[in-house]
């Protein structure tokens, strides 16, 4: 089952273009959009709003196309973005009364519990929230009317640590029957290593990996060696840096046995998202 499907979907703004890109989000998965500033997460996750519409190729919602099923497909998401879309002089409970407006399966007890377990007293304004209570509060009201699917763009940017790792298990917990799936954009790879299952992967509108995210883990090893090994060898190196202590860089798993490595010198360390991303960054 796929709660998310790109067709050859197209779309140029001003000289950013996204060419002829085909992804799926499965069901039942925490799905991480991953890529540098630029890359068009924004501008993919704003497609899954229909919030931009392709110029070329289509985007199918639970199988469901805009064009037929807006209103049914609205309700079956949740969505969070990162800029404000809350009337700030409302109090909590008044927001909340104008969200719940929209979806006739808004859950008021679910909605109460979460207000407790993040600790945002309903009479409180908008306003006057921190910026993680405010996530959290545009969470818990995503939340709130129980979604197949939630979309984040960059939840987690600008809390800390505590706040991040409670809406990681919150995450966690939502998808835990195995119906419901999320989708979200980060520059926090460490939080994607915690909880992600499946990654896409994006640079300059183009898809660079879309898959498990033990498989993208697992196509490179990063390497560090000395110079000398670069003049005698061939090797393959992806992103190689050098410095005055040697090189290092990604290679392809499976291209260089251990032996070969240890006997020249050589570190190989399993590569983190954020190595992987940076050492196969296209160089503009
Ligand atoms: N409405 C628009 N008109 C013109 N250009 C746009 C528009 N929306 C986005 N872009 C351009 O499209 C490119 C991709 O932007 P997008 O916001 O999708 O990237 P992103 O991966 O979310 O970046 P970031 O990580 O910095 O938030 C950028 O070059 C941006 O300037």
């Amino acid at each position: 089952m796929t709660a998310v499907e790109f067709r050859q979907f197209s779309k140029r703004n001003g000289d950013f273009g996204i060419s002829e890109l085909s992804f799926h989000v499965e069901t039942g998965y925490i799905t991480g959009l991953i890529g540098p500033n630029g890359a068009g997460k924004t501008t993919l996750i704003r497609s899954m709003m229909n919030l931009v519409r392709p110029d070329q190729g289509e985007v199918r919602m639970f199988g469901l196309m805009y064009k037929e099923h807006e209103r049914e497909i609205k309700r079956k998401i949740g969505f969070v973005y990162d800029e404000d879309f809350f009337y700030n002089h409302l109090k909590v409970h008044e927001m909340k009364k104008i969200a719940a407006a929209f979806y006739p399966t808004w859950n008021d007890a679910l909605f109460h519990r979460y207000m407790q377990q993040f600790g945002i007293p309903e009479g409180r304004k908008v306003r006057e929230l921190s910026k993680g209570m405010r996530t959290k509060f545009a969470l818990a009201v995503a939340l709130s009317h129980e979604p197949e699917l939630l979309i984040m763009d960059e939840p987690t940017s600008g809390l800390d640590p505590v706040f991040r790792r409670e809406v990681l298990g919150l995450l966690s917990e939502y998808i835990g029957d195995g119906k419901r799936s999320v989708l979200f954009s980060t520059h926090i790879s460490s939080d994607l290593e915690r909880i992600a299952d499946y990654i896409v992967y994006v640079q300059g509108g183009k898809l660079q990996f879309s898959g498990a995210k033990e498989d993208l883990l697992d196509c490179y090893v990063l390497v560090k060696g000395p110079l000398e090994l670069l003049h005698s060898e061939k090797l393959d190196v992806i992103g190689l840096q050098k410095n005055a202590l040697g090189f290092e860089g990604l290679l392809a798993k499976g291209r260089y046995s251990t032996d070969f490595m240890l006997q020249n010198h050589c570190m190989v360390e399993q590569p983190s998202l954020d190595d992987i991303m940076v050492y196969t960054r296209e160089v503009r």
